[in-house]
């Protein structure tokens, strides 16, 4: 799979404002004139989104974790082909919210299938198409969740319910995924102002843009 766009991921635990600095982040670089998407995973297309209504459900309390990782890893290859390299491909900047580290730090670290295995199945998946650059957005994850119980308007899905400890997992996860990829993942305190993270997000993209152009 060939591009010419530059691909970049928004990770982090439950809560953290990924979803609130990729639009910030979106509007900034459309006020530049740059061709920028948003997309979102699982998700971003009608077959992902179904996927998406079946993992998260908070009725399918049975799903088995490798079955949990599977559909993940299917919903991205469907994302990949059909939303994601087509941009690429057209010269845009992808901004997605969540992608493979999500997988590895929930299903290979939290979940405790291993990072390895669940990087596995998502090769599989991807044929080696990893982002250009991910900003993980670190916090502590009782922050987190409290910022999105607080949002009455937003439904508890079902990963959101897992208890406290699975959700620590989860950002250990993520620290043990940005150690093993440091080039690619730059850790942002997200326990700042939403704009102060925003800028912070802003700024590495931009550093990224401009390494790209040389
Ligand atoms: N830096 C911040 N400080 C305080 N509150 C914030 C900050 N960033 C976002 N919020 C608020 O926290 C809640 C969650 O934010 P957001 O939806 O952007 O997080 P997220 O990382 O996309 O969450 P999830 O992955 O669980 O969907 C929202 O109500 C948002 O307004
Ligand atoms: C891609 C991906 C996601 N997850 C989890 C993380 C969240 O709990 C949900 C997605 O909800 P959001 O509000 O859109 O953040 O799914 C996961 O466990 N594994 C993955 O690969």
């Amino acid at each position: 799979m060939s591009k010419s766009g530059l691909f970049i991921t928004f990770e982090g635990p439950e809560g953290a404002g990924k979803t609130t600095a990729i639009e910030w982040v979106q509007e900034a670089l459309k006020r530049e004139g740059m061709p920028v998407i948003v997309t979102r995973e699982p998700g971003g297309i009608a077959i992902a989104e179904r996927i998406r209504e079946v993992i998260l459900d908070p009725v399918s309390t049975e799903m088995d974790g490798r079955t949990e990782a599977l559909l993940y890893a299917a919903a991205r290859r469907q994302h990949l082909i059909e939303k994601v390299m087509p941009a690429l491909q057209e010269g845009r900047i992808v901004l997605c919210d969540r992608f493979i580290d999500s997988s590895l730090a929930y299903q290979g670290h939290a979940r405790g299938i291993g990072i390895q295995q669940i990087l596995a199945i998502n090769e599989f998946a991807i044929e080696g198409m990893m982002p250009d650059l991910t900003l993980l957005f670190d916090l502590p994850p009782e922050i987190g969740l409290a910022r999105i119980a607080e949002n009455k308007e937003r439904e508890q899905n079902r990963l959101d319910k897992e208890k406290l400890p699975f959700h620590q997992l989860v950002r250990n996860g993520y620290q043990q995924v940005a150690a093993m990829y440091p080039e690619r993942i730059k850790t942002i305190d997200a326990s700042q102002t939403a704009s102060s993270v925003a800028e912070t997000a802003l700024q590495l993209i931009k550093k990224q843009l401009e390494s790209d152009r040389e």
